[in-house]
């Protein structure tokens, strides 16, 4: 399968923090890659690099054959950040609003919105099975919805490479469960690569097609049968702890098959 994703020798720092060092790993295409680590280890900091928001201080990043600093074709990368809508309940877009605006490369600025264009708007709403909702406001929808909706907005551009940082924080474990048979679901059926920086290891480690583990600077991949109770816990998110524990979810990780 082609790469996708080819990183080699990365070193990154904040300042003079160093974040990792010498790092290197490929995602093919069609790959469902989960990233997972203890809090601060530069999980979001790896997705930036990847994104080009940040410059690499040693090292090479190549995204579809191509040298990052030569790579034009953005489109083609889908990015879901961390608590993707965050507006109160009155914010004045419905659903559907919200997806057709990340079309507006396509559109134009100050221009209406064409037939071709509220197909596609439709056909992503149908794709994380929101099309329903097309016509609700985003405030008045629950957090898992909202987070569908926010999906579905990275998905009307037709990413072939989607990235997504933490979608699973303060979810319920139900929402959590849909949300990755609807990823496995996209990777699956439609060839999507997904990488996904998760500290839901257990849950994840049912969907994903590979683990690599950021820990103490260093990049290493893990065979599903590595990650262990020992490491469930190690990196288990609080919030999602909060969570679980709020909801009485006594299964956690039991339901990893690992
Ligand atoms: N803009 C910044 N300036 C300085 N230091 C930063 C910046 N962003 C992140 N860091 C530091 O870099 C390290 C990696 O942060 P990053 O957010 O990438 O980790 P993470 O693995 O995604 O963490 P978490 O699991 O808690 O979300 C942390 O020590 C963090 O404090």
């Amino acid at each position: 399968m082609p790469k996708v994703i080819e990183v080699d020798n990365l070193s990154f720092n904040h300042g003079n923090e160093p974040v990792f060092r010498k790092i290197g790993f490929s995602v093919s295409q069609g790959d469902f890659v989960a990233i997972i680590g203890s809090n601060g280890t530069g999980k979001s900091t790896l997705l930036r690099l990847l994104l080009g928001e940040l410059a690499p201080a040693v090292g090479n990043i190549r995204l579809f054959d191509q040298d990052i600093h030569q790579f034009r074709n953005w489109p083609k990368i889908g990015y879901l950040p961390q608590a993707g809508f965050q507006s109160g309940a009155g914010f004045p877009a419905t659903a559907e609003e919200i997806v057709k605006a990340n079309l507006f490369s396509q559109i134009g600025l100050l221009r209406f919105p064409k037939k071709e264009h509220r197909e596609k708007t439709q056909r992503a709403l149908e794709l994380v099975d929101m099309a329903a909702y097309s016509k609700r406001l985003i405030g008045e929808l629950s957090g898992g919805q909202q987070q569908r909706v926010m999906l579905a907005r990275v998905l009307v551009n037709d990413p072939v490479l989607l990235l997504l940082d933490e979608p699973t924080t303060g979810v319920d474990a139900q929402t959590v469960r849909s949300l990755y048979e609807l990823l496995s679901q996209l990777n699956r059926k439609t060839g999507l690569t997904i990488v996904m920086v998760t500290h839901d290891t257990g849950r994840a480690a049912n969907y994903v097609s590979r683990i690599l583990c950021l820990e103490e600077g260093s990049l290493v991949e893990l065979e599903k049968s590595q990650v262990d109770e020992e490491l469930l816990h190690r990196h288990k998110h609080p919030a999602n702890d909060d969570q679980r524990r709020q909801e009485g979810d006594k299964g956690y990780g039991s339901d990893s098959g690992i």
